[in-house]
Formats: structure tokens, sequence, C-alpha cells
């Protein structure tokens, strides 16, 4: 079945949209979908392409460009992330905002999927110059996102501040505060408590349920995570308190171990006061690219796509990977994986608590009536080990991955909801 898209661009053959176009024909040839379903479901709805020109803080004059994707909205508004980053493109965007409907889908929550992004290092720019950046993208997308429409959150170079300017924005235009524009905002400005752990806490939770279901050990679990960020961060933080050993951490600057386990608190510490990583007394270097080799329990990518590629996968020593980034285990390496009998818990599973706790800010900003942060803890991880415990059981029953029996399950229920509106009957 061709799932190949008008207006496509040429990629490497491993590519973010290959994957995630590789994992949705897969998905739509067992459940039996129709060609013209699965060509649907294989297409963004919407798509916007937006040039940012910003006046720098020596006046000089720079233009960006910005994406906005809508993948699906067959389940309710779009729902996705803003990445600022250097490597942002249209194909990126793309994946990523099918990735999101499918992680939407599989947790239940009422929305489709969508990403957005601008090309461009944050680290290069003032935070007075990203503040006009944020203002201008969140201007030329204005028509395009609200919250019955589509509702972004922090991604890859973005954080609440980001959120809060683009909240602003939108309801200067507006003429009124509407708090429900976007998620993952300041606490002060309409969040939810536990937002900005929630996809760190979610993949907590899944990691430790994937451990027990493995017979692992949690006292004797070493883990090694790549990426330091919103994600891996807390994600080192409550893995350490769960009393797991933290070995090897790694961002765009480096990698360092230390064999006896990290003190994340300190090292968290080091990276406020250093900007990264490298550099921490108490642990060694390590080449960057060894990080995912380690004889470790569990391996969390948290970084970016494409980590775990043909290359380095036959190298892979964990037992386990919970994907705390998207997209970091390209098709031919989850082959490999497979094969070779390692535990891959999927992107759309893993990482989902952040949309999870997202949508309890949606809800609660709706109602304007906010938890506490017990009751958001509780619900995000009653409702993660929900997914996990039906995922897993499943995975098992249907001797398929989990990646394999995830993304059939979020594409029947999309697949579904287009049938019950009246497309393809
Ligand atoms: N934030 C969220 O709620 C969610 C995020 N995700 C996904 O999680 C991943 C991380 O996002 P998030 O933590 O928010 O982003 P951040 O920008 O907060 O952090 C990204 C981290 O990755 C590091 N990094 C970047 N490139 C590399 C590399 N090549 N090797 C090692 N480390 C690298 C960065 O290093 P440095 O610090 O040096 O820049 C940083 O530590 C992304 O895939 C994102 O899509 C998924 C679900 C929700
Ligand atoms: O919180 C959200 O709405 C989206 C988070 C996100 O971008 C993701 O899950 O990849």
């Amino acid at each position: 079945m061709s799932l190949i898209t008008a207006g496509e661009t040429h990629h490497a053959a491993t590519s973010p949209l290959d994957a995630a176009r590789h994992q949705l024909r897969e998905a739509a040839e067992h459940l039996g979908l129709s060609e013209p379903e699965a060509r649907a479901l294989a297409t963004p709805r919407r798509e916007l392409t937006v040039t940012i020109p910003l006046r720098r803080d020596d006046g000089s004059l720079e233009n960006f460009t910005g994406y906005r994707v809508q993948h699906n909205l067959s389940r309710g508004p779009a729902k996705g992330g803003i990445r600022y980053s250097p490597m942002v493109n249209i194909d990126e965007v793309r994946a990523l905002a099918m990735w999101m409907t499918w992680k939407c889908a599989l947790l239940n929550v009422p929305y489709g999927g969508a990403k957005g992004g601008v090309t461009i290092d944050p680290r290069a720019y003032s935070t007075a110059e990203l503040e006009r950046v944020t203002r201008r993208y969140t201007s030329e997308i204005s028509h395009f996102i609200g919250p019955d429409r589509d509702i972004p959150a922090p991604d890859i170079g973005t954080d609440e501040q980001t959120m809060a300017w683009m909240l602003d924005t939108f309801s200067v235009a507006a003429g009124h505060t509407v708090l429900g524009v976007v998620t993952g905002k300041p606490l002060e400005l309409g969040g939810s408590r536990g937002r900005a752990s929630a996809t760190s806490h979610g993949l907590g939770h899944i990691t430790l349920a994937a451990l027990g279901s493995l017979r692992l050990d949690t006292a004797t679990a070493t883990a090694a995570i790549q990426g330091f960020g919103k994600v891996g961060r807390d994600a080192a933080l409550f893995l350490a308190d769960a009393g797991l050993n933290i070995v090897a951490v790694s961002d765009q600057y480096g990698a360092i171990h230390n064999n006896a386990g990290i003190d994340v608190a300190a090292l968290a510490a080091h990276v406020d006061a250093t900007g990264s990583v490298t550099g921490f007394p108490a642990a060694d270097p390590l080449p960057a690219e060894q990080l995912l080799e380690l004889e470790v329990t569990v391996i969390i990518p948290a970084a970016v796509e494409g980590v775990l590629t043909a290359e380095n996968a036959p190298r892979v020593r964990a037992p386990l990977i919970v994907e705390g980034a998207n997209g970091p285990t390209t098709p031919e390496a989850d082959a490999i994986l497979e094969a070779r009998g390692t535990t891959v818990v999927p992107d759309i599973l893993a990482n989902a608590g952040g949309v999870l706790v997202s949508y309890f800010e949606w809800v609660q900003g709706n109602q304007a009536y906010w938890w506490t942060e017990e009751d958001v803890a509780q619900r995000l991880r009653s409702q993660m080990l929900a997914a996990w415990n039906y995922l897993s059981q499943r995975s098992s029953r249907d001797h398929r991955s989990l990646r394999r029996t995830a993304t059939a399950v979020a594409v029947e229920r999309v697949a579904r909801a287009h049938r019950l509106r009246g497309l393809y009957p």
C-alpha cells in the first residue's frame, strides 16, 4: 500500500517522517484499513508555514521560518508542542504532529495531533529577541490556533515563558485573556500544578512498571539518560528517588559516566551553574555515542529523533529502552532490537504524561478551577499505568511489540472516529 502524499520532499531513508509513515503503514495493514483511509491518516489535515522577521538587539534584521502542522482533528482540537531548534523543518514537524495524534488517541484524551516549530537556535539569541520571535510567530499562526482549534505547548527549546508570551499575544488580539490557547503555562497564568514535571514523572511510572514486568529489581537497576532538559532532568531525579542508579547522562555538549552512580541533584545544580552536564566533577567524561551502548538496565533517550539506528542498535546491551524523546528509534533499529529481545516502550506511551497533564491544565482552565498537586499526580499515575497495563497485556497476547500494538490501538481509534463522523463508511 502506498502512503506517499503529494508535495512530499525528499529525505534520507530514516527521517522522522519516513519512520512515522512506516509505523502507520504497518498498523494500517494490520488493521486492514482501506487505501483512502490509510492515505487520509498519512496526510496532515492542515499546514501553515510562516516567515518571522526579527529586529535583533544590535539593529540588524533576520528572518526565520516557522511551521504549525495539524495532522488530525477528528477526535477534538489539535494538540502538540512548539519546538525551537536549528534542525526544525516541515517534514520533522509533520512526523511529530502525526505522533501527537496517536499519543492523544492512545491515552484517550479528546484531541487530535499537531506540532509547531521555528528554525532557530534559541541559545544564540537574547531573551528579548526570543520574545519578539515568539510574539511574531504567534501572531502569524493566531488564526490557526485557539482553545477549540489547536493548543500549543512547550517542546525542545521552549518553556513556560514561551507559553506566557504566546498566551499574551493571542489574548491581546482577542481582547480578553484566553487561558485555553496554550498549556505548559506558568502557574500564575493558569498553568497546572505538576505540568512541568509531568512528562518525566509519567516516564518514571512507565519505567518502573516495565522493570517490574521484566522482573528487573529497581534496587539494582542502572539507567543511562540521553538529554538533561525538561524531560531528562526530572526523569533522572524521579528514577534516582525510586532507587535506580543513574550512571550516565548527556546533553548536546557531551556525556558523563560514573558506575557508582551520579548524584542527580548535584548534577542539576552543576547544570544550572554552567549550562551543561559536561565538567561535572563527580563523574568521568564519556564519548557521547557510547551512552546508548552502556551495559545498563534501562536506556532513556530524552533528546532528539533518530538516535537508535541500524548502525548502533546491534551494540545496545540494555534489556529495556523507554522512549522519553519522540521518535528516537528508527524502524530499522526497532526491527534489530525486537529480534534481539530488547523491550522498547514507545514514545507515544512513555512520554504521554506531558500531554495528559496538558489536558488536565486545559480542563482546569476551562472550568476556572484548579486541582491540587496530589490530584494531578494521582490522575497522572493512574492513567499512565492504566494505558501501560492495557498495552502490555495486549502486546503479550498478540505477540506483537509494544510499539506495533500501541500504534495499531491508536490508529484504530482515530480511524473509528473518521468512520463515525461519516468519512469512509
Ligand atoms: N517537554 C515535554 O513536555 C515533552 C517533550 N517530549 C520530547 O522529549 C524530548 C526532549 O524534550 P525537552 O526535554 O522538552 O527539550 P529540552 O529542550 O528541554 O531539552 C532537550 C535536551 O536534549 C539535549 N540534546 C539535544 N540534542 C542532543 C544530542 N544530540 N545528544 C544529547 N542530548 C541532546 C539538550 O542538550 P542541551 O541542554 O545541551 O541543549 C537538552 O538537554 C524531545 O524529543 C521532545 O519532543 C515529549 C513529550 C513531552
Ligand atoms: O503537552 C502537550 O500538549 C504536547 C507535548 C508534546 O509536544 C509531546 O507530547 O510531544
